[in-house]
């Protein structure tokens, strides 16, 4: 009998494989694909929330920060919390840099703007981490054409037109030096902000859910011709965040979103929100999430985007299929049960 023909040594060679490429794509073996020490990175609504965790966090490693956002004062307050860090570290990075820039990222020229005094102080961009977004939760039939174009300036067009202008000004440059030998590649990155609402249907965030699923539609293609470039295209989707943002949009949330929500009974400070999403792109996962609830909406949702730990996010695809079926028709049913305590808007002239 020859070697190949052996049933055993097919087995264990099966085995094998499936172990090595398990472990290959949990990880295991995995480089840190996101070293940030002496990185100069744009950290986009950064004056609050989970961008000025994440400016804080990236700062205790070590990385040069330019925080951007419009309110100067919210600004200054989150600058002297960074400040802070940078000079505890004095010790270990001599050399960090701060720099605080007002812009409405909502515009072209703001963004423009924004990268170009960022670069003046800190050095040309390596990685930008947008942040900037916000919901205004409410009815579609409710909202003002105003409404949905300002969700859509806010959280679309507010991360578009600065990575836009990142990636010209990456790609009109000399590839970047093995800088970090460690690294191997992964010198570049453009990091957007999205949702759970990206993956699961909410009602009450029709405004939003658009531009966030936009925006994981483009890191998907965006990675895919980064690849031509050498950079790095993620997009980060975590649940509730304990931030002011969410504070605000409380206060016109719909009660039906309110007891959806509450279905996830672990909101994360925005500190956590940072560091799980910082280690998950450090593992090269293009789609972070920071808790198992998003994990598991995304595995139902992932579709051709590549994942880092195949086999595990697979199996959890399966077991999300079975449990959306009864996930669904509990949302469902909230709604259901409002229109017949309500009855249709006709009935009691709503409109
Ligand atoms: N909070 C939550 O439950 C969740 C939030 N997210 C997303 O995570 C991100 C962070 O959320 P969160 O921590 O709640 O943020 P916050 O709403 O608390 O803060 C938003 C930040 O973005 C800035 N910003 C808003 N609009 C602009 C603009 N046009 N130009 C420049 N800066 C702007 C704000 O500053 P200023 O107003 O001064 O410009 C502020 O720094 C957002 O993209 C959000 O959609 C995702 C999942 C859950
Ligand atoms: C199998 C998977 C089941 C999934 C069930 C989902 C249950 C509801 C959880 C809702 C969490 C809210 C998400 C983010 C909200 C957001 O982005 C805004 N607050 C922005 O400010």
């Amino acid at each position: 009998m020859s070697l190949p023909d052996s049933p055993i040594v097919i087995g264990l060679t099966t085995v094998a494989a499936l172990i090595v490429a398990t472990s290959l794509t949990m990880g295991f073996f995995a480089k840190n694909q996101m070293p940030v020490a002496g990185r100069n990175i744009i950290v986009t609504g950064a004056s609050q929330g989970m961008g000025k965790a994440v400016a804080i966090l990236l700062a205790s490693l070590g990385a040069n920060v330019a925080i951007v956002a419009r309110d100067l004062t919210k600004l200054a307050a989150a600058a002297a919390e960074i400040q802070a860090v940078m000079d505890a570290n004095a010790s270990k990075y001599p050399d960090q840099k701060l720099a605080v820039i007002s812009a409405d990222l909502s515009e072209v020229e703001g963004a423009q703007r924004a990268v170009a005094e960022a670069e003046a102080q800190i050095g040309e961009t390596e990685i930008l981490w947008c942040c900037a977004g916000g919901a205004n939760p409410g009815f579609f039939r409710d909202y003002k054409p105003a409404d949905l174009e300002w969700s859509m300036k806010t959280n679309y067009w507010s991360a578009v037109y600065i990575a836009h202008n990142v990636i010209q000004l990456m790609t009109s440059r000399p590839p970047p030096t093995q800088k970090y030998p460690t690294n191997g590649n992964h010198q570049r990155k453009i990091i957007f902000t999205s949702s759970l609402v990206a993956f699961c249907p909410l009602v009450g965030y029709s405004s939003y859910s658009g531009p966030k699923a936009a925006l994981r539609a483009l890191t998907d293609t965006l990675r895919q011709e980064c690849l031509l470039y050498d950079i790095d295209v993620h997009c980060c989707c975590p649940g509730s965040i304990l931030s002011p943002g969410l504070d605000n949009e409380n206060l016109t949330k719909p009660d039906m979103l309110k007891e959806i929500e509450a279905e996830d009974d672990t909101p994360q400070t925005p500190e956590d929100v940072a560091k799980y999403c910082l280690e998950e792109l450090q593992r090269g996962q293009t789609l972070p999430v920071s808790s198992f609830l998003a994990r598991a909406a995304r595995s139902a949702m992932v579709g051709p985007t590549p994942r880092v730990g195949f086999l595990f996010e697979t199996l959890l695809s399966w077991a999300c299929a079975i449990v959306y079926i009864f996930v669904r028709r509990g949302h469902d049913g909230i709604v259901l049960r409002e229109r017949k305590a309500k009855g249709l808007p006709w009935e009691n002239r709503q409109v």
